[in-house]
């Protein structure tokens, strides 16, 4: 599928042919990496799609590659050319070094963009969608994570084609019983069945990226994405609050209640809408985005901390009572969408998930109508992990050079929002001083109390406001689904040019749902946790197949219904566990002191509790893991003294160790090592359930060779008689 570039390159279908660098951004189902072609020595990017992962045929797929290469139009991400390797498919189109607007938000600008640089992107965009209409194309996927900006300020919407035909063959009885991602961004009517939709379901998408720009997040995203459905079916619609939102004018205000209106037909089109007075006084973007990055460290930097901050989040994150808004917020952080799935069955789910405090929530919603009416107390309504952004826990960093040995050119950009303290990033786990280089990645450094001083006195005055912000995705679907083949690349990528911290922390944000996956039966594939098929292990991967096949509908994103699902919920709902960060079914183990009479008698087959077994066994793993690597962020001298006390199991030998030993440790740290006893706990008593898993099993497995050999026996005398 080699083919012509618009700058009229020819690019080959040669994985060799690209030197895969950092990795600039992921999404549910792909990894985007900045990359050489190295024939013509041009920097590109590199999409890699997992097709494991796709629901449509490798035809579908290769055809919606090809289209999307068709697409000619400045404000639209094309691509030059895509091939297959191994089991990913790689899509190679032009990079744009500032990465999404979404990302820009969650690095530099968590309450949103000003007015001026907003309304030039969304110029930008909606001529893309102008174009793409006029082709007949429905984009559907447009959000903040998908407008990508260049350095010189070129605005270009993404993800058209691939994305589509990822997640809709075209057959909608694929697609059924399926909810994928957040809804955040969905139109009323396509939340609908039935009704049907057309390009008018880009502009309610456009209207909810005016606000996500406007705000830094996309409205009801603190929600469960079942709540956010019935949200928007039966809420008001959301928009700019005219008393509230005073920094925005008048006809942004205007143009945003144009594309936010429910009934489809009423909306106008991309072309009308772009006479909209608001557009027609947009400024060019070469003026007001381009400075939005002036000061920013390289792409892949910005993407290293965030994974970093994730780690952190990961880690300091009150699991039990955040774990909804997390998953709301992961689901919203990923900008996962996906336009397949069934009403009823989100429905079915919502009425599940729906508890006293959340109908009191959805009716104050109906109140306020206007769902950003209030942004201090709808961001101080969002707790948990929202008070996380990069600015609250990352180091007054400045970050410097190591990949390309390059002079270290500091970069102050973080310290000037004045939002990164000492104590954050003691409490993040981070090491502090870290510089940061425009080039580079991270390294530690010292720095002086001077050189904050000098950073501080550069500040901006920003309030430090507790509000949701865009903290970085967890991002279980795109990693879990990586192919053994990816997976290997990246890591031996991370081993080469990832300095061990930040390997440390992607590790961790990786297994991040892992860690907080449900223990839950192998058949329902969420890729939104753990849960999701473990494609590593043969076995269990069979028989998690053969099981899931009669009743898995489809798998999207990270989130996916069965039928069996739905049956399994009707007698054992779901829940949200007391540990995990994810729904879960309520799987009722057994109890352990159960007899192997009882046991007998709840006729569980051996086939469906291994997978089970193997799943929490490799969550205890995993939860092993995380633990270790938080040992490691602590003072050494109170990690080994917990170690010592057998609070925590044995410190892993590193150099760190070895030096000398700061006694005066701080409260935050304390803080840190509580969570890690706490998690400790959880590992413990996931511990002792696998065990009396293990024992139930066997007991079983003997109950089962007993009954076959009466069986046997049987046989046998009937035979002689
Ligand atoms: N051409 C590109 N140049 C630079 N960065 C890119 C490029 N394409 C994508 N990215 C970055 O990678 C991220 C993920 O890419 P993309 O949205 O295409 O993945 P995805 O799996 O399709 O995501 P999703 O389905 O969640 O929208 C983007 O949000 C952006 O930050």
């Amino acid at each position: 599928m080699g083919r012509m570039g618009s700058n009229q390159r020819t690019y080959s279908a040669n994985p060799s042919d690209y030197k895969l660098l950092e990795e600039v951004g992921y999404g549910a189902s792909a990894t985007v990496y900045r990359a050489i072609y190295l024939p013509l020595n041009e920097v590109v990017a590199v999409k890699c799609l997992d097709l494991d992962r796709c629901n449509s045929n490798f035809d579908d797929i290769r055809r919606e590659a090809q289209t999307m290469s068709l697409i000619d139009h400045p404000n639209v991400v094309r691509a030059y050319c895509s091939f297959v390797v191994e089991r990913n498919l790689w899509v190679i189109m032009p990079f744009m070094a500032e990465g999404s607007c979404l990302h820009l938000m969650k690095i530099a600008y968590p309450d949103g963009f000003e007015e001026a640089a907003i309304g030039s992107i969304l110029k930008e965009t909606l001529k893309a969608l102008d174009y793409l209409h006029k082709q007949g194309h429905i984009h559907r996927d447009v959000k903040a994570g998908n407008i990508l900006l260049d350095t010189n300020g070129v605005v270009k919407l993404a993800d058209f084609g691939v994305s589509a035909c990822m997640f809709d063959t075209g057959d909608r009885q694929h697609s059924r019983n399926t909810f994928v991602g957040t809804p955040c961004w969905m139109a009323p009517e396509v939340l609908q069945p039935g009704n049907g939709y057309n390009s008018k379901a880009d502009i309610w998408s456009f209207g909810i990226t005016a606000l996500e720009l406007a705000h830094g997040h996309a409205p009801f995203s603190k929600y469960p994405p079942m709540k956010v459905l019935l949200m928007t079916i039966q809420n008001a619609p959301p928009g700019l609050d005219y008393d509230r939102d005073k920094r925005f004018s008048k006809s942004f205000k205007e143009m945003v209640a144009m594309c936010l209106v429910k009934d489809q037909t009423k909306r106008p089109t991309a072309e009308k809408l772009l006479k909209h007075s608001f557009f027609k006084h947009a400024k060019p973007p070469e003026l007001s985005v381009k400075k939005l990055f002036a000061d920013l460290p390289p792409l892949w930097n910005r993407v290293k901390a965030l994974q970093l901050k994730d780690a952190a989040q990961l880690a300091l994150k009150k699991m039990p009572s955040a774990e909804q808004e997390a998953m709301s917020l992961s689901e919203y952080q990923q900008g996962v969408s996906a336009w397949n799935f069934d009403i009823d069955d989100l429905k079915a789910q919502a009425s599940l998930v729906r508890d006293d405090d959340d109908m009191a929530e959805m009716k104050e919603e109906d109140e306020n109508i206007k769902f950003f009416g209030s942004d201090k107390d709808a961001s101080d309504c969002q707790s948990g992990l929202g008070k996380l952004n990069l600015y609250d826990k990352l180091p007054q960093a400045k970050f410097a050079a190591q990949v390309s040995g390059n002079e270290v050119q500091q970069v102050e950009w973080l310290s000037k929002k004045g939002k990164i303290l000492d104590s954050d990033l003691q409490e993040s786990g981070c090491p502090k001083n870290i510089i940061w280089n425009s080039n580079g990645s991270t390294t530690e450094a010292t720095s002086s109390t001077s050189e904050k001083d000098v950073v501080l006195s550069r500040t901006k005055s920003q309030t430090v406001k507790s509000r949701q912000t865009q903290s970085g995705p967890l991002m279980p679907g795109a990693v879990l689904s990586h192919s053994s083949s990816e997976r290997a690349r990246t890591s031996e990528r991370c081993e080469n040019e990832i300095q061990p911290l930040v390997e440390k922390a992607n590790r961790e944000v990786r297994r991040a749902p892992s860690f907080s996956g449900p223990l839950m039966l192998p058949n329902r594939a969420s890729a939104n946790s753990l849960s999701a098929p473990i494609k590593s292990s043969g076995g269990f991967r069979d028989s998690l197949e053969d099981k899931s096949k009669a009743n898995l509908v489809q798998i999207k994103g990270r989130f996916s219904v069965t039928s069996e699902n739905l049956d399994l919920v009707k007698g054992s709902p779901l829940r949200k566990s007391a540990s995990v960060g994810d729904w879960m079914y309520d799987s009722k183990p057994m109890p352990i002191s159960q007899s192997p009479k009882d046991s007998t008698n709840n006729n569980v087959s051996a086939s469906l509790l291994t997978p089970y077994l193997q799943n929490l066994f490799q969550q205890t793993s995993i939860q092993q893991d995380l633990i270790m690597n938080l040992l490691s962020t602590l003072q050494p001298a109170e990690a080994v003294e917990a170690s010592q006390n057998g609070k925590l199991p044995p410190l892993p030998r590193s150099s760190e160790n070895n030096g000398s030993v700061d006694s005066a440790a701080s409260e935050k740290e304390r803080l840190l090592q509580i969570k890690v006893s706490e998690l400790q706990t959880r590992m413990t008593n996931l511990t002792d359930e696998l065990t009396a898993e293990k024992l139930k099993y066997m007991q079983l497995q003997q109950q089962l060779n007993a009954l076959s050999s009466e069986d046997q026996n049987i046989d046998r005398r009937e035979g002689v008689e």
